[in-house]
């Protein structure tokens, strides 16, 4: 057998597509975006402007706050105050992972649950578990639309996710199950991963360990979801499910890089939309 490739640009192009024509329909308000990014960490630059790139090809007025890795933590939540009240903003985030002197479920917590466009306030995810209105988390909201788009029911599935992150292994778990799969949570010191993950019909890895998931790991037909974002010997990014292995044994895979990473901003955009039809009601 050899797998469907799940093609996370096309799916995130076809949704940008549709997000245009919201944007259209909100005539006087522009959806506003704010975007902050502490100290210099490579890759969150590189997703920073990624995310800058994207709202201004959807015609989203994004406005980014650059600080420096010495910020305190009080002056950043006097900024996330000021963009709390701030009524061109309908959409905060603010880029993760932070530096190790300011505390992350502070920041978080600071930013109102209503323009929290990321979906890690502790009320957007209890909302989640809840299954009611709320902003959901990017990168697992947006594997949840590309299942759908292959037309991938989770329903009575059996789902592996590998990972247990705030961001991603948790809420995806979540929204797993708000769908009727039977969820396994495995994560880095699970032992004897292999037993779980053969058993699933979907398997999400999110763990951050480069080829942890080989073709022994699944299970003839599954569904692989690779949200690794990792290097290779050579510097060139790779997930955390060995591609080549397992797309001979698996029914549908997404590729790293062009799977789920577009989605995650797609998923940003679509939150923001959201929220500014949401303050235009
Ligand atoms: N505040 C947040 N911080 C972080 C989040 C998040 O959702 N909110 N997620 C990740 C990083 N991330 C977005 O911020 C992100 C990661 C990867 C991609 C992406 O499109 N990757 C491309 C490859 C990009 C490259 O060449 O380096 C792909 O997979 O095709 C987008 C967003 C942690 N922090």
């Amino acid at each position: 057998m050899s797998a469907e490739i799940i093609d996370g640009k096309h799916i995130a192009q076809e949704m940008r597509e549709q997000l245009k024509d919201r944007i259209k329909q909100l005539k006087e308000v522009t959806p506003g975006l704010a975007v902050i990014l502490i100290g210099d960490n490579q890759a969150s630059k590189t997703y920073v402007s990624m995310k800058q790139k994207a709202c201004e090809n959807l015609g989203i007025y994004s406005k980014l706050i650059k600080l420096p890795d010495t910020v305190t933590e009080s002056a950043l939540l006097d900024i996330i105050q000021q963009l709390n009240n701030d009524q061109t903003i309908h959409g905060i985030l603010v880029q993760l992972p932070l530096p190790d002197h300011i505390g992350e479920t502070a920041v978080i917590e600071a930013i109102d649950p209503s323009k929290d466009v990321d979906g890690f306030h502790p009320i957007n995810i209890g909302r989640l578990q809840a299954g009611g209105e709320a902003f959901y988390p990017c990168t697992p909201n947006g594997i949840m639309k590309m299942l759908e788009f292959h037309h991938i029911d989770p329903k009575g599935k059996h789902a592996v996710v590998v990972g247990r992150s705030n961001i991603v292994g948790k809420p995806m778990g979540q929204l797993l199950l708000n769908e009727s799969a039977t969820v396994t949570y495995c994560h880095s010191k699970t032992s004897d991963l292999k037993t779980y993950t053969k058993q699933a019909d979907i398997i999400i890895a999110a763990v951050g360990i480069r080829n942890l998931i080989t073709a022994d790991h699944i299970k003839d037909g599954a569904v692989v979801i690779d949200v690794g974002m990792n290097r290779d010997d050579n510097g060139k990014l790779c997930g955390d499910v060995d591609f080549e292995q397992c797309r001979q044994k698996a029914s549908a895979i997404t590729p790293v890089p062009g799977g789920v990473g577009p989605m995650t901003i797609t998923m940003l955009l679509f939150n923001t939309v959201e929220s500014a039809e949401r303050f235009s009601r």
